[in-house]
């Protein structure tokens, strides 16, 4: 029970990172009458337009964040990107705050040795082989042990920045800098994994909640440069891979513990399920849920948090997305094509409003229902490629 937003007994919930996956979870919580603040390194992010309120900090500057907490004093903090001083994070847990899902969740998956070492150390979960390096040395020497292909990432990264696959020890400096150069926190160190010749990958949502544990049905993905360009759910797999998969997953998440939604990424081998990483927090490829699930991976987030009942999940029907990126630089442009895009069956699109293109950035998404699995992908995958990041002329 809450009162009204900007009330004495308001529900405040803050946001740390208001990209594309916030702005969802913005709108869900406002559905439930919460009051909602967005927190990001730039000024009119997208869950920044759509929020009560927001600020512009360093996310991972400790002093920042706890200023800003201890300003707006959140009921609720909820970490939508990697890269925050999840240190600062640890204490204002325990001042009292409740950071989503718990503020050890947030620390552990900000760097890809603290999630890793737990899964695969002190869960024996299965994983591609490993090794960390701090300097080129190290890496090459990893590189030797590991042998190649191998996948080279920054310990703080996502969306694939930083990451690079070595074909042979040769590349490894390249495989560096790349590193160095695309990692979103200032860190000089890397993760060096052994390549996984997997049959698919999967994202299983997993939705932690006062009614227990439950799994949405797999999403199948594809990503291209370590970022993710389609999904689809329901993701065809044996009844055996199911199980395997969903046992992983409930291991990772009690681990992680708290309430929300987590995205378990998972490899598809000949051998079974390798764990890959975990997001406590919506996942990118599970944006297909907005069309697919009679409550979308945001809206459970958001019941989860809010200490909600969430008896179930259906999957109301097959469905998948596609992504529209950016291949240049600017801030005087328009998503175009949406006309099009839209003039296909049972076809949405999310336009996020991202203020500036960057090579690369995901500025939409194309969703597509379809009784059959494959036509929905056929059809988002078209959907996408109808949209364009169009640059006004200059006059204009
Ligand atoms: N060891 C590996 N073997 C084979 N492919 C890999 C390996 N690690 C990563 N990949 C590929 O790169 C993709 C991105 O990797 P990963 O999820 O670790 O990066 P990320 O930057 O955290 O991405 P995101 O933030 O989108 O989840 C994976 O989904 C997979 O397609
Ligand atoms: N794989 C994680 C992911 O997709 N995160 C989503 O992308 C945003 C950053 O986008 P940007 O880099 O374009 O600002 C994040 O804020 C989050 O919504
Ligand atoms: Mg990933």
């Amino acid at each position: 029970m809450w009162g009204a937003p900007f009330s004495a007994h308001a529900k405040k919930m803050l946001l740390l990172g208001s990209g594309e996956l916030g702005k969802e979870v913005v709108l869900e919580a406002q559905r439930l009458g919460v009051e909602t603040i967005a927190v990001d390194r730039y000024a009119n992010a997208p869950a920044m337009q759509v929020a009560h309120r927001s600020h512009v900090i360093d996310m991972l500057d400790a002093d920042s964040l706890k200023r800003i907490i201890h300003q707006e004093k959140p009921d609720v903090i909820v970490p939508e990107i990697e890269a925050i001083a999840t240190h600062a994070l640890l204490e204002l847990e325990e001042e009292g705050f409740h950071v989503v899902p718990t503020a050890r969740a947030a620390r552990l998956t900000m760097d890809r040795e603290g999630i890793r070492r737990l899964a695969a150390e002190n869960l024996g979960l299965p994983t591609a082989g490993y090794r960390f390096a701090d300097s080129l040395e190290e890496l090459k020497e990893a590189v030797v042990a590991l042998g190649t292909p191998c996948v080279i990432k920054p310990i703080m990264s996502s969306s694939g920045k930083g990451q690079s696959v070595c074909h042979a020890e040769d590349e490894a400096e390249a495989c560096w800098n790349t590193a160095i150069e695309g990692g979103r926190a200032k860190s000089t160190r890397v993760i060096v994994e052994a390549f996984v010749s997997f049959e698919s990958e999967i994202t299983l949502l997993t939705v932690r909640s006062v009614s227990g544990t439950i799994f949405c049905k797999p999403i199948g993905h594809i990503q291209k440069d370590g970022d993710y360009v389609e999904s689809w759910q329901p993701h065809g797999m044996s009844e055996v891979q199911l199980k395997e998969a969903e046992s992983i997953a409930k291991a990772i998440t009690d681990e992680l513990g708290g309430y929300g939604i987590f995205g378990v990424e998972l490899f598809v081998t000949k051998e079974g399920i390798i764990f890959s990483e975990v997001s406590p927090r919506p996942h990118d490829t599970g944006m297909v849920t907005m069309i697919t699930q009679d409550l979308s991976e945001f809206a459970l987030h958001v019941r989860a948090i809010l200490g909600l009942p969430i008896p179930s999940v259906e999957l109301l029907t097959p469905g998948a997305s596609a992504t529209l990126k950016a291949e240049n630089a600017s801030t005087n442009f328009a998503v175009g094509g949406v006309e099009d895009a839209l003039s296909l069956p049972r076809t949405q699109v999310r336009v996020f409003g991202k203020p500036e293109a960057r090579n690369g950035r995901r500025m939409a998404v194309a969703l597509s229902a379809d009784t059959d699995l494959q036509k929905a992908r056929y059809t988002a995958k078209q959907a996408a490629s109808l949209l364009k990041v169009e640059e006004y002329d200059h006059e204009q």
